[in-house]
């Protein structure tokens, strides 16, 4: 069966003890789309991403990747499947360079397992120097060729969020989900992140967004998703959700001062 969506969820819900925080939210995310997912704080946006990477068990709803009805059972069963996120609070190996952590990433996709590893076979070394290049060029494309040598912890906040993203592209993923990528960056680093975000796009890249900037969301997103106490209150285009009356007040209720609306 071929289709251009790639991911479908449907019906999700997660209860945590007496607190509802995703109740029946679908999405449809086609190939190609930078798809936004907003809400106030404590709306349910992060547990929707750990719902569908495999940290949490759903209580209902099925998932459908790329055309193939798939089970978030496991965090690395997910990966494997095709999806690749990032973490609001960054999740490096900080002790190791910048290199090393895409290499991580790309070991996903690798085929010559524990004993070429340890016996160190020549097609263990062969596909060892291909990822090392390719974890070259990730980093390249993400802007941060010139720390590949440097350790994770030294590099800037904006530049470990920029490796997450190369990271995550390593594992050849069908679908790239970034947890808050703006989070801590000043304007000219969200210039940049929007740059590339959208050339991930344009390389035929999907992206599911958590992202509470509300001006990058609406500028990058095709489709948006509205969250508010684990309900879908909107989704659709960014220009029909901003006149969407639930959503302005989910975010003037919330005390937010900056309503999606009021951001043009
Ligand atoms: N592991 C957990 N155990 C108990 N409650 C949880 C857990 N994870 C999330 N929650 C609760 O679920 C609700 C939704 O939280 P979630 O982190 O998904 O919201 P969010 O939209 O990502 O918020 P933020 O924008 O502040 O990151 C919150 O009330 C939160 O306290």
């Amino acid at each position: 069966m071929s289709t251009d969506i790639v991911l479908k969820v449907q019906g999700v819900s997660k209860r945590f003890g007496g607190l509802q925080a995703l109740s029946e939210v679908g999405v449809e995310i086609r190939k190609g789309q930078v798809y936004g997912l907003i809400g106030p704080n404590g709306a349910g946006k992060t547990t929707f991403f750990n719902v569908i990477t495999g940290l949490y068990t759903p209580d209902g709803g099925s998932f459908e990747l790329g055309g193939m009805p798939y089970r978030p059972a496991a965090v690395h069963l997910v990966a494997k499947a095709g999806i690749a996120r990032t973490f609001q609070n960054i999740r490096l190996f900080p002790e190791m360079t910048a290199l090393e952590n895409v290499m991580v990433g790309r070991h996903v996709r690798t085929h010559s397992g524990l004993l070429g590893a340890i016996f160190r076979t020549p097609s263990f070394k062969k596909e060892e120097a291909e990822i090392a290049q390719r974890a070259r060029e990730l980093l390249e494309y993400v802007g941060i060729g010139r720390h590949a040598e440097f350790r994770a912890r030294t590099l800037s906040y904006g530049d470990q969020r920029r490796l997450e993203i190369a990271r995550a592209l390593a594992t050849d993923p069908q679908l790239i989900a970034l947890d808050e990528p703006a989070a801590g960056m000043n304007q000219t680093e969200k210039v940049v992140l929007r740059e590339l975000i959208d050339r991930i796009r344009k390389d035929g890249r999907t992206i599911l967004l958590i992202e509470h900037d509300v001006k990058l969301v609406m500028g990058l997103c095709d489709r948006v998703t509205v969250l508010d106490y684990g309900k879908q209150i909107a989704e659709g285009t960014p220009a029909e959700v901003q006149s969407n009356e639930k959503v302005i007040e989910a975010y003037l209720g919330a005390g937010h001062a900056q309503a999606p609306a009021a951001t043009h």
